[in-house]
């Protein structure tokens, strides 16, 4: 190998020691050298824990309000998040007539409820005398047969089978008919009549003393009062189903208003909403109070709040107007049972007034023997007497159940209702 190849090959080795002396120098000093600080907070920082928890965050955080502000492009772009906008090329809405609705009505003001108008009420005092025209039925049938009979003179055994007729006709019935025969045959002879005006008088006195003036017909429908202390009476009325119970609650009403007392009704016919709707009209036309219940409650819970009701305002009578739809007599039994249980727990009935339909006759009758063992009925109200030729059902009733008839129903009016005055109404059948 020649010097010179020797020196080249030397030459390079030398060159090469040198650029790899001068890239070391230059790594070194490229080296990143944390401080004693930098150094803590590098080793502070929470590692991963891979058997830890995995923390849970809260549900659906509300995103934050797009920057829009912030946003750098303003060309109409959507940015992220965004919602497209809509394509310039998109079709226009024209401009479209839209119907409005008319204008609202604002509905008036409910006017006010106009104060009930109250009625004046016929005064009670010879009501009887007034509607003696309603009898003229059983005027004509009774008391003016009867009259033409005994007026004629001497009677005849067969002129006395017909004064027997008339009397059994006009629902007398057998046992009172022969004891009024036999009662006119004896004063008629005792006393030597002779004239027709003799002979009324005669009949008048045998019919006024078979209706027992003697026996007490008042309403016993004003308050107790002890001092200062006043408690309502309590009036039942009872009766079938169309006889006039509610009819004659609303005139009975009418009369006690009249007399300057003040009442309050009672609608325990829950059988029929009607009966409480047209007892509630009769108690507003007095300006009475109505405590009704629904159509199907408890007749006997309704006659109780009635007379809470009536104690706690007041009144100076609670008139009660009970159901009648019932046909069987356990079925009554146990719902007027009730009713008067029920009440006698916190106040006296003072009153049980048992209606009867004048018309019905017989029918009357029977019911009244049924109620007779429910209620101690004290009082019976006849109505329907200015329709019947049958007036002498009076009697009968009287003498059946030994209870005074103490009000008569003449009519639909309102004012229809008349105390039962033995003298006034024979007066009133013979003319
Ligand atoms: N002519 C006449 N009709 C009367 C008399 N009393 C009641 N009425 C009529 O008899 C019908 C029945 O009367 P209401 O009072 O509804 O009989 P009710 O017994 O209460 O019957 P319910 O309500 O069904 O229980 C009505 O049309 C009354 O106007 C009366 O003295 N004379």
């Amino acid at each position: 190998m020649s010097t010179t190849v020797i020196v080249i090959i030397a030459v390079v080795l030398v060159l090469l020691a040198l650029a790899l002396v001068t890239g070391v120098i230059l790594a070194k000093r490229r080296r990143v050298s944390l401080t004693d600080t930098e150094k803590k907070a590098v080793e502070d920082r929470p590692k991963y824990q891979a058997g830890g928890a995995i923390s849970l965050a809260p549900a659906k955080p509300a995103l934050p309000e797009h920057p829009v502000a912030d946003r750098t492009e303003v060309d109409g772009q959507p940015g992220v998040g965004d919602d497209a906008s809509v394509p310039r090329d998109s079709e226009k809405r024209e401009i479209v007539d839209i119907p409005l609705p008319d204008a609202v009505e604002t509905a008036p003001e409910p006017a006010a409820e106009p104060e009930p108008e109250l009625d004046e009420i016929e005064p009670t005092s010879g009501r009887l005398e007034r509607l003696r025209g309603k009898l003229a039925r059983s005027r004509s049938g009774f008391g003016q047969g009867l009259l033409g009979l005994l007026g004629a003179g001497d009677l005849d055994e067969d002129s006395w089978t017909e004064v027997e007729d008339t009397l059994l006709l006009a629902d007398l019935g057998s046992a009172t008919t022969n004891d009024i025969i036999e009662k006119l045959r004896s004063e008629l002879t005792a006393r030597g009549v002779r004239t027709p005006e003799q002979a009324r008088a005669v009949l008048r006195e045998v019919l006024v003393g078979a209706l027992h003036p003697e026996m007490d017909r008042a309403v016993r429908a004003l308050p107790h009062v002890n001092g200062d202390a006043k408690k309502p009476a309590v009036v039942l009325v009872a009766g079938v189903n169309g006889t006039g119970k509610t009819t004659t609650t609303g005139k009975l009403a009418r009369v006690l208003v009249a007399d300057g007392r003040t009442v309050l009704l009672g609608a325990a016919d829950t059988f029929r909403a009607a009966a409480a709707e047209q007892l509630a009209t009769w108690a507003s036309r007095v300006g009475a109070e109505v405590v009704r219940g629904k159509e199907g409650a408890d007749p006997a819970a309704v006659a109780f709040d009635a007379v809470k009701r009536g104690a706690e305002t007041s009144v100076d009578a609670v008139l009660v107007d009970t159901a009648g739809r019932l046909h069987t007599k356990t079925g009554l039994m146990d719902e007027l049972g009730k009713v008067k249980r029920v009440v006698e727990k916190q106040a006296e009935i003072d009153e049980v007034l048992l209606v009867l339909d004048a018309t019905t006759g017989q029918n009357g009758l029977t019911q009244a023997r049924v109620f007779r063992e429910v209620v101690d009925v004290t009082g019976i109200v006849l109505t329907k007497l200015d329709g019947t030729a049958k007036g002498g059902i009076v009697f009968q009733v009287q003498r059946e159940l030994g209870v005074p008839v103490k009000l008569v129903g003449l009519g639909e009016g309102p004012d229809d209702l008349a105390p039962f005055e033995p003298g006034a109404f024979v007066d009133a059948l013979l003319g």
